[in-house]
Protein backbone atom coordinates (compact mmCIF):
# COMPACT_ATOMS: atom_id res chain seq x y z
CA UNK A 1 0.00 0.00 0.00
CA UNK A 2 1.09 3.82 -0.44
CA UNK A 3 2.05 5.93 2.29
CA UNK A 4 -0.99 7.73 2.70
CA UNK A 5 -1.73 11.33 4.20
CA UNK A 6 -5.25 12.38 4.04
CA UNK A 7 -6.49 15.65 4.51
CA UNK A 8 -10.15 16.70 4.22
CA UNK A 9 -11.10 20.41 4.25
CA UNK A 10 -13.62 22.69 5.37
CA UNK A 11 -13.78 24.79 1.83
CA UNK A 12 -12.10 24.72 -1.54
CA UNK A 13 -10.22 27.69 -0.28
CA UNK A 14 -8.84 25.50 2.36
CA UNK A 15 -7.48 23.32 0.20
CA UNK A 16 -6.21 25.69 -2.05
CA UNK A 17 -3.63 27.63 1.14
CA UNK A 18 -2.76 23.70 1.81
CA UNK A 19 -1.77 22.81 -1.68
CA UNK A 20 -0.29 26.45 -2.15
CA UNK A 21 1.68 25.81 1.17
CA UNK A 22 2.83 22.52 0.10
CA UNK A 23 4.00 23.57 -3.31
CA UNK A 24 5.86 26.15 -1.95
CA UNK A 25 7.81 24.30 0.83
CA UNK A 26 8.52 21.60 -1.29
CA UNK A 27 9.77 23.50 -4.07
CA UNK A 28 11.90 25.24 -1.73
CA UNK A 29 13.37 22.23 -0.29
CA UNK A 30 14.59 20.74 -3.44
CA UNK A 31 15.95 24.14 -4.77
CA UNK A 32 17.69 24.78 -1.63
CA UNK A 33 21.37 23.54 -2.97
CA UNK A 34 21.17 25.22 -5.94
CA UNK A 35 19.74 22.03 -7.77
CA UNK A 36 16.95 21.38 -10.21
CA UNK A 37 13.65 20.27 -9.17
CA UNK A 38 10.72 19.15 -11.54
CA UNK A 39 7.39 19.60 -10.45
CA UNK A 40 4.28 17.44 -12.62
CA UNK A 41 1.45 18.90 -13.21
CA UNK A 42 -2.26 18.20 -13.79
CA UNK A 43 -5.25 19.95 -15.33
CA UNK A 44 -8.31 20.06 -13.56
CA UNK A 45 -10.80 22.47 -11.75
CA UNK A 46 -8.94 21.39 -8.38
CA UNK A 47 -5.45 23.18 -8.72
CA UNK A 48 -6.29 25.94 -10.71
CA UNK A 49 -6.45 28.77 -7.83
CA UNK A 50 -3.02 27.00 -6.29
CA UNK A 51 -1.17 27.19 -9.47
CA UNK A 52 -2.01 30.96 -10.09
CA UNK A 53 -1.23 31.83 -6.59
CA UNK A 54 2.01 29.83 -6.81
CA UNK A 55 2.96 31.96 -9.94
CA UNK A 56 3.78 35.16 -8.27
CA UNK A 57 5.84 33.48 -5.16
CA UNK A 58 9.20 34.15 -5.27
CA UNK A 59 11.13 30.18 -6.40
CA UNK A 60 14.12 29.71 -7.80
CA UNK A 61 11.77 29.16 -10.83
CA UNK A 62 15.33 28.94 -13.22
CA UNK A 63 15.83 25.68 -11.60
CA UNK A 64 12.49 24.17 -11.66
CA UNK A 65 11.00 21.92 -14.74
CA UNK A 66 7.65 22.24 -14.80
CA UNK A 67 5.86 18.82 -16.74
CA UNK A 68 2.42 17.48 -17.38
CA UNK A 69 1.12 14.19 -15.52
CA UNK A 70 -1.13 13.56 -18.94
CA UNK A 71 -2.26 15.28 -21.84
CA UNK A 72 -4.87 15.19 -24.76
CA UNK A 73 -2.83 14.35 -27.93
CA UNK A 74 -3.88 17.60 -29.47
CA UNK A 75 -2.17 20.74 -30.48
CA UNK A 76 -1.37 22.84 -27.56
CA UNK A 77 -3.54 25.47 -28.21
CA UNK A 78 -6.61 23.58 -28.61
CA UNK A 79 -9.14 24.46 -25.96
CA UNK A 80 -8.62 20.90 -24.32
CA UNK A 81 -5.35 20.88 -23.63
CA UNK A 82 -3.60 20.38 -20.67
CA UNK A 83 -0.47 22.00 -21.45
CA UNK A 84 -2.21 25.58 -22.47
CA UNK A 85 -4.35 25.60 -19.29
CA UNK A 86 -0.65 24.86 -17.65
CA UNK A 87 0.58 27.92 -19.28
CA UNK A 88 -2.63 30.46 -18.66
CA UNK A 89 -2.74 29.38 -14.86
CA UNK A 90 1.09 28.22 -13.46
CA UNK A 91 3.76 29.46 -16.23
CA UNK A 92 2.73 33.15 -15.75
CA UNK A 93 4.39 36.06 -13.44
CA UNK A 94 6.98 34.94 -11.48
CA UNK A 95 6.75 31.30 -12.63
CA UNK A 96 7.51 31.97 -16.57
CA UNK A 97 10.85 31.55 -15.67
CA UNK A 98 10.17 27.84 -15.36
CA UNK A 99 11.02 25.60 -18.30
CA UNK A 100 8.66 23.73 -19.40
CA UNK A 101 8.35 20.16 -20.67
CA UNK A 102 5.65 19.31 -23.29
CA UNK A 103 4.28 16.03 -23.53
CA UNK A 104 3.00 16.67 -26.96
CA UNK A 105 5.00 16.12 -30.17
CA UNK A 106 4.40 16.05 -33.86
CA UNK A 107 3.71 12.18 -34.17
CA UNK A 108 0.22 11.75 -35.92
CA UNK A 109 -0.95 9.55 -32.53
CA UNK A 110 0.17 8.94 -28.64
CA UNK A 111 1.66 5.47 -29.64
CA UNK A 112 3.51 7.29 -32.45
CA UNK A 113 5.01 9.89 -29.93
CA UNK A 114 5.39 7.78 -26.91
CA UNK A 115 9.13 7.37 -27.49
CA UNK A 116 10.01 10.90 -28.23
CA UNK A 117 7.68 11.70 -25.32
CA UNK A 118 9.39 9.25 -22.97
CA UNK A 119 13.18 10.37 -24.08
CA UNK A 120 12.07 13.78 -22.98
CA UNK A 121 11.15 12.86 -19.66
CA UNK A 122 13.83 10.72 -19.05
CA UNK A 123 16.28 14.01 -19.22
CA UNK A 124 14.30 15.32 -16.04
CA UNK A 125 15.15 15.19 -12.38
CA UNK A 126 14.23 12.28 -10.20
CA UNK A 127 12.73 11.73 -8.15
CA UNK A 128 10.48 14.60 -8.87
CA UNK A 129 9.65 17.25 -6.40
CA UNK A 130 5.74 16.99 -6.54
CA UNK A 131 3.37 15.37 -9.16
CA UNK A 132 0.00 16.55 -8.56
CA UNK A 133 -2.88 14.17 -9.81
CA UNK A 134 -6.37 14.58 -10.44
CA UNK A 135 -8.79 12.32 -9.90
CA UNK A 136 -12.82 11.43 -12.32
CA UNK A 137 -15.80 10.10 -11.25
CA UNK A 138 -14.79 6.87 -13.07
CA UNK A 139 -11.82 5.94 -10.78
CA UNK A 140 -9.53 7.22 -13.22
CA UNK A 141 -6.06 9.60 -12.13
CA UNK A 142 -3.46 10.89 -14.72
CA UNK A 143 -5.04 9.64 -17.96
CA UNK A 144 -5.18 6.44 -16.65
CA UNK A 145 -8.64 5.51 -17.77
CA UNK A 146 -10.83 2.78 -16.24
CA UNK A 147 -10.23 -0.64 -19.26
CA UNK A 148 -8.38 1.79 -21.48
CA UNK A 149 -6.39 0.29 -24.29
CA UNK A 150 -2.61 0.68 -23.28
CA UNK A 151 -3.76 0.50 -19.48
CA UNK A 152 -2.69 -2.22 -18.44
CA UNK A 153 1.05 -1.65 -20.47
CA UNK A 154 0.71 1.83 -18.24
CA UNK A 155 0.27 -0.16 -15.25
CA UNK A 156 3.08 -2.18 -15.86
CA UNK A 157 5.71 -0.48 -18.31
CA UNK A 158 9.15 0.80 -16.61
CA UNK A 159 8.67 3.91 -18.70
CA UNK A 160 8.23 7.10 -17.65
CA UNK A 161 5.13 7.85 -19.83
CA UNK A 162 2.51 5.97 -21.76
CA UNK A 163 0.54 6.06 -24.32
CA UNK A 164 -3.27 5.56 -23.82
CA UNK A 165 -6.89 5.28 -25.72
CA UNK A 166 -9.10 5.86 -23.57
CA UNK A 167 -12.96 4.43 -24.14
CA UNK A 168 -15.15 7.19 -25.21
CA UNK A 169 -17.27 8.37 -22.00
CA UNK A 170 -18.78 11.87 -20.35
CA UNK A 171 -15.37 11.91 -18.57
CA UNK A 172 -13.23 11.54 -21.45
CA UNK A 173 -15.02 13.86 -24.02
CA UNK A 174 -14.72 12.64 -28.00
CA UNK A 175 -10.78 13.01 -27.25
CA UNK A 176 -9.45 9.45 -25.90
CA UNK A 177 -6.18 9.85 -27.35
CA UNK A 178 -3.83 10.37 -24.44
CA UNK A 179 -0.14 10.31 -23.11
CA UNK A 180 0.21 9.92 -19.33
CA UNK A 181 2.66 8.99 -16.72
CA UNK A 182 2.52 5.50 -16.04
CA UNK A 183 2.20 3.86 -12.46
CA UNK A 184 6.44 4.00 -12.72
CA UNK A 185 6.12 7.57 -13.62
CA UNK A 186 3.32 8.40 -10.93
CA UNK A 187 6.34 6.87 -8.45
CA UNK A 188 8.84 8.26 -9.64
CA UNK A 189 8.09 11.48 -7.06
CA UNK A 190 9.02 11.98 -3.69
CA UNK A 191 5.43 13.13 -3.22
CA UNK A 192 2.28 12.62 -5.33
CA UNK A 193 -0.53 14.98 -4.39
CA UNK A 194 -4.11 13.72 -4.92
CA UNK A 195 -7.25 16.23 -5.48
CA UNK A 196 -10.56 15.27 -5.14
CA UNK A 197 -13.44 17.82 -4.90
CA UNK A 198 -16.85 17.08 -4.07
CA UNK A 199 -18.75 14.65 -2.32
CA UNK A 200 -19.29 12.32 -5.13
CA UNK A 201 -15.44 12.38 -5.60
CA UNK A 202 -15.18 11.26 -1.60
CA UNK A 203 -18.01 8.23 -2.46
CA UNK A 204 -15.57 7.52 -5.36
CA UNK A 205 -12.38 7.99 -3.73
CA UNK A 206 -13.73 5.86 -0.96
CA UNK A 207 -14.82 3.02 -3.24
CA UNK A 208 -11.19 2.81 -4.54
CA UNK A 209 -9.70 2.06 -1.59
CA UNK A 210 -11.62 -1.36 -0.99
CA UNK A 211 -10.39 -3.86 -2.95
CA UNK A 212 -11.32 -4.20 -6.23
CA UNK A 213 -10.57 -4.51 -10.41
CA UNK A 214 -7.95 -1.94 -11.02
CA UNK A 215 -9.11 -1.73 -14.19
CA UNK A 216 -12.17 -0.43 -13.16
CA UNK A 217 -10.65 2.16 -10.76
CA UNK A 218 -7.25 2.36 -11.80
CA UNK A 219 -6.48 4.86 -9.20
CA UNK A 220 -6.23 1.29 -6.81
CA UNK A 221 -2.78 1.18 -8.41
CA UNK A 222 -1.61 4.36 -6.86
CA UNK A 223 -3.29 3.22 -3.87
CA UNK A 224 -2.01 0.04 -3.68
CA UNK A 225 1.64 1.04 -5.05
CA UNK A 226 4.01 0.74 -2.38
CA UNK A 227 7.04 2.98 -2.82
CA UNK A 228 4.14 5.49 -3.57
CA UNK A 229 4.18 8.63 -0.92
CA UNK A 230 0.55 10.00 -0.99
CA UNK A 231 -0.92 12.96 -0.18
CA UNK A 232 -4.55 13.02 -0.44
CA UNK A 233 -6.27 16.60 -0.35
CA UNK A 234 -10.47 16.66 -0.75
CA UNK A 235 -12.53 19.64 -0.70
CA UNK A 236 -16.21 20.17 -0.56
O1 LIG B 1 -7.07 15.67 -18.33
C1 LIG B 1 -8.20 15.66 -17.82
O2 LIG B 1 -9.19 15.10 -18.31
C2 LIG B 1 -8.41 16.36 -16.52
O3 LIG B 1 -7.22 16.99 -16.13
C3 LIG B 1 -8.90 15.39 -15.46
O4 LIG B 1 -8.13 14.20 -15.43
C4 LIG B 1 -8.97 16.04 -14.08
O5 LIG B 1 -7.69 16.15 -13.52
C5 LIG B 1 -9.85 15.27 -13.14
O6 LIG B 1 -11.04 14.97 -13.78
C6 LIG B 1 -10.09 16.05 -11.87
O7 LIG B 1 -10.77 17.21 -12.18
P1 LIG B 1 -11.16 18.30 -11.10
O8 LIG B 1 -9.85 18.90 -10.64
O9 LIG B 1 -11.96 19.29 -11.88
O10 LIG B 1 -11.86 17.61 -10.00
Amino acid sequence: MAVLNEHFFVSKQAMTEALAELLQTELQAATAEGNEAVLMVSGGSSPKAAYEYLSGVDLAWDKITVAMVDERWVDANHDKSNEAFIKATLLQNKAQHARFVTMKNSAQTAQAGQVECEAAYQTLQKPFAVSILGMGPDGHTASLFPHADGLAHALTTADLTAAINAIESEVTGKITERMTLSLAGIAAAKQVVLLISGEDKRAVYEQAKQAGDVADMPLRAVLQHPDINLTVFWAP
